[in-house]
């Protein structure tokens, strides 16, 4: 974190330093003009983490500042939204004076939504006993006077919830609304403005689709569930169960039909795919069946792995976000042998850092 770089002032000149720095390290493979989306220039993090200091009576959270060396005191964030700022000083005022709630707290997670709903989890260096549970009960009767807010208290192989681990995030995406579960400490697209310009672009390139959309790495449905709307049927696939479960609750609060999530690693159903081994997890889905032109992929930072990316490169269209450049490029390499970039985009999730979020969308070769 470096906290002086956060200037809105400075805002619109980092976005375009970006935007060149990008241009530079694609320009091999001569893709169109970058299409740029802007964030707000502040309040825009859904998520924050913050370290707790115990200083006598006193108690604040602070974060790391690396160019400085030092933790900085936060008792306001400026990245993070309206409404964890407002969460930050109502709990802290409550756990100041509390001796249960704050002995050995040490980090304190928010997780908030557009749709008002916020998850705050506490995190402690000791186990959580019957009196924490009533006092963070007597915690969230008062702060849900002001807040639509859910706590969580976490130490070491435990975890409680006093009613529920989750939020339920409403985004307008070309004025449709879809609803979608995020669970604590599961993928979440941490800038909900900028995830939503993702989204509209992602329906954009892919609005004259024919047939089948396949995709990989899909996290709670957030791609899948609106791009159902350009294709015939959508198979997804994604590795972590929260999310899985997620993704099916996501289908089932937002009526799509044509969408079906396997949970399966990108490794794995590679695999399967290749017909090189055979999962149980695919009993009753005809892979076959799917007729699929269009690929569409967000992996890790990591990127995309080799056995993936062969499968990957044989479709038509291959619709790619990623959150790390680097592995792009690498993939990028392979994949330039028998593609070409169409349609090239920044996104700028994560402001005043150097992570650029980008969008690439690949046609293959005319033969
Ligand atoms: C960048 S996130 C994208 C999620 C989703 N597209 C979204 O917008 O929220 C990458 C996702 O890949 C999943 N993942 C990580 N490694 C994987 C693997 N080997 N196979 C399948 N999914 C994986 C993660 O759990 C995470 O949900």
């Amino acid at each position: 974190m470096n906290l002086a770089a956060m200037d809105p002032q400075t805002y619109d000149a980092q976005l375009q330093q970006k935007r060149i720095k990008l241009e530079q390290a694609f320009a091999q493979f001569e893709p169109p003009e970058i299409e740029v989306f802007a964030s707000e220039p502040a309040h825009y993090r859904m998520r924050a983490e913050f370290r707790v200091w115990h200083e006598g009576d006193d108690l604040y959270y602070y974060m790391f500042d690396k160019v400085l060396n030092a933790k900085v005191r936060c008792e306001q964030y400026l990245p993070a939204s309206e409404l964890i700022n407002k969460m930050m000083l109502a709990l802290m005022a409550e756990l100041r004076p509390n001796p249960t709630l704050r002995h050995k707290l040490f980090q304190v997670d928010f997780l908030s939504t557009l749709s008002g709903e916020i998850l705050v989890s506490l995190l402690y260096h000791r186990q959580l006993d019957d009196d924490w549970r009533a006092q963070a009960n007597a915690l969230k009767q008062r702060l849900s006077a002001e807040f639509k807010v859910n706590l969580i208290g976490r130490a070491r192989k435990q975890k409680i919830d006093l009613d529920k681990d989750f939020v339920v995030e409403s985004l307008e995406v070309n004025n449709k609304t879809f609803l979608y579960k995020q669970i604590e400490n599961s993928f979440t697209q941490p800038n909900a403005k900028v995830s939503v310009k993702m989204l509209e672009w992602a329906l954009d390139v892919t609005q004259d689709s024919r047939g089948d959309l396949l995709e990989l790495y899909c996290g709670n449905g957030n791609f899948s569930i609106a791009l159902a709307q350009n294709f015939e049927r959508v198979l997804a696939t994604e590795l972590a169960k929260p999310s899985v479960d997620a993704a099916q609750y996501n289908i089932e609060v937002n009526g799509i039909e044509n969408l079906q999530i396997i949970r399966m690693s990108a490794e794995d159903f590679s695999d399967a795919m290749a017909k090189k081994r055979s999962f149980r997890r695919l009993d009753g889905i005809d892979l076959d069946s799917y007729v699929c032109n269009t690929i569409f992929v967000d992996p890790p930072r990591a990127g995309i792995d080799p056995d993936t990316l062969a499968l990957v490169q044989g479709y038509e269209r291959i619709l790619y976000i990623s959150c790390n450049p680097t592995t792009l490029q690498h993939n990028l390499e392979v994949l330039s042998a028998t593609h070409r970039v169409v349609r090239f985009a920044l996104f700028d999730q994560f402001p005043y850092t150097e992570h650029m979020e980008s969008g690439v969308l690949l046609e293959r070769h005319p033969c």
